[in-house]
């Protein structure tokens, strides 16, 4: 049975029935198969998986969509209950910061100002300061991240790294719609013909990574992006699969950014370069 708690009271009652190691989903709510699937990952190793629901007022910075950020709780109830989740936390703005906005928030460092951090100031530390505190809330051991929001990924690891939080962070490779459009809470944002336009995104990455020169990876996309009338491009970039410098060649990240109508989506995918023989 899934238990909901919306305190931290509740959390730390439901964290009791905890036996052994205690599995952490986080997600802003709005659940869809992505989500499911981080939770169906979670569950094949963990029996007991907490699924916290929250928007983060502090990661949304001004004029972004945090009022009309979707917010379904009924359904995602529904959704943790089919997936097994042992526990739901859902809590108030209150209970995530009982002292009001803090004044002292995590700095995510060089790896948090390139990116969606140069698009999203204050994004990141937004993030990982309510991410921190979830991980402890929660009493997580092992924390579940999609791969879909891949630089987030990268800094949650990185904090976890720096700061010794003791806690495993494990990536889940993206979900995608059966034409490829990653799945996405802001998706249903979308007009049917702006989701026509953000087919584009995903179109340019897949091919793309057909290519294995720098330059010939990143005109192919480039050029896909260019050509819908419906994209707005904020960033085409291509990185070591670190989010560091391009290598030679190997594991590489080919990331995307753009606005579809007033909408903003994100995109990647891995790469391999090769040198040319
Ligand atoms: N398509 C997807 N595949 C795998 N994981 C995903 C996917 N979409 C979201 N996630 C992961 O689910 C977790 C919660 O994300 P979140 O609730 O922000 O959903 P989202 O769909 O990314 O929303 P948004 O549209 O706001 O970006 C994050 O770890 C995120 O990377
Ligand atoms: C990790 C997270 C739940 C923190 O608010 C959010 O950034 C998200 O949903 O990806
Ligand atoms: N999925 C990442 C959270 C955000 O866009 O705020």
């Amino acid at each position: 049975m899934t238990q909901v708690a919306h305190t931290r009271d509740e959390l730390v009652a439901a964290l009791d029935g905890a036996g052994g190691e205690v599995a952490v989903v986080m997600t802003m709510g709005a659940l869809h198969e992505g989500h499911g699937r981080l939770i169906r990952t979670a569950r094949q190793r963990s029996p007991f998986v907490v699924v916290t629901i929250f928007v983060n007022p502090l990661q949304f910075g001004p004029g972004e969509d945090f009022e009309k950020y979707p917010r379904t709780l009924e359904a995602d109830l529904g959704a943790c209950r089919a997936e097994g989740a042992a526990v739901v936390f859902a809590p108030g703005r209150d209970d995530v910061y009982p002292g009001g906005a803090p004044s002292i928030t995590m700095n995510p460092g060089p790896l948090g100002a390139i990116l969606e951090g140069a698009s999203r100031p204050g994004h990141f530390s937004g993030m990982l300061t309510v991410v921190e505190k979830l991980l402890r809330l929660t009493r997580a051991d092992v924390a579940y991240f999609g791969e879909k929001d891949f630089q987030q990924l990268a800094l949650i690891r990185r904090m976890v790294l720096d700061l010794e939080l003791g806690v495993e962070i494990v990536g889940v490779p993206t979900v995608r719609e059966s034409d490829g459009l990653a799945l996405s809470s802001r998706n249903r944002y979308l007009s049917e013909q702006e989701r026509k336009s953000a087919l584009a995104l995903s179109r340019a990455l897949r091919e793309g990574a057909g290519h294995s020169d720098p330059a010939a990876v990143l005109a192919t996309a480039g050029k896909i992006l260019a050509e819908e009338p419906g994209v707005r491009l904020d960033y085409l970039e291509l990185t070591g699969a670190d989010l560091g410098d391009v290598p030679d060649e190997g594991p590489a990240r080919l990331l995307v950014a753009a606005r579809v109508g007033a909408t903003r989506l994100i995109d990647n995918v891995p790469i391999v370069l090769r040198k040319e023989a």
